[in-house]
């Protein structure tokens, strides 16, 4: 319509970058397997994918868990939230791991943001543990351990989604 104002994406609404190094990220997945360390063991680890993937990997390798399966999750493109879509559930074997509702399964994924990937795999396994590195108010109630929270209006950048590009001198005007 004339007049209203562009629709904002949410890296737009989340005015401060957070970008996050690979060092940093792997520091941080270590920290996250210190405090699971204390609440395992888990029979297996559910990665919510694409973000989940490589913590859960981190996370797996620090416990000593060898099973890793996956609920596949898209709902963001790029920094835009739309209709969260369930491309591949969790495996009937993972399942049964659980006993059915998740029972000494680790759920993992890199953050929750408004909560609502979280709160949709939680329905599917209402027993699991929930970890994720990074957390944002709106979704931390749904998280049962977490290291780092950032404000609702910071955005992530994660190691895998940057580069390393020139950043002009702060007296530039540079943020
Ligand atoms: O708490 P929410 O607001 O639901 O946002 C958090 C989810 O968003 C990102 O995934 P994304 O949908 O971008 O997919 P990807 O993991 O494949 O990058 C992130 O990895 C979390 O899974
Ligand atoms: O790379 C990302 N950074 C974020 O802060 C975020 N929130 C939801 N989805 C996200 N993806
Ligand atoms: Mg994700």
């Amino acid at each position: 319509m004339a007049g209203e104002a562009p629709e904002l994406s949410a890296q737009e609404r989340a005015g401060r970058p957070f970008p996050v190094s690979w060092d940093q990220f792997h520091r941080d997945c270590r920290a996250l397997t210190w405090r699971l360390n204390e609440v395992g063991p888990f029979h297996a680890v559910i990665a919510i994918t694409r973000g989940g993937l490589v913590p859960a990997a981190i996370v797996a390798r620090e416990l000593g868990v060898r099973v890793i399966d996956t609920v596949c999750i898209a709902s963001y493109d790029h920094d835009k939230q739309g209709d969260l879509q369930v491309l591949k559930g969790i495996s009937e074997q993972a399942m049964k791991l659980g006993g059915g509702t998740g029972k000494g399964l680790l759920i993992v994924d890199d953050l929750v943001d408004t909560g609502k990937t979280g709160k949709l795999v939680r329905e599917m396994l209402p027993d699991a543990h929930f970890a994720t590195v990074y957390a944002k108010p709106k979704g931390r109630p749904l998280v049962d351990t977490f290291i780092t929270e950032v404000s609702q209006d910071t955005w992530i950048f994660f190691p895998w989604d940057t580069a390393l590009s020139y950043h002009p001198p702060l007296r530039d005007g540079a943020a």
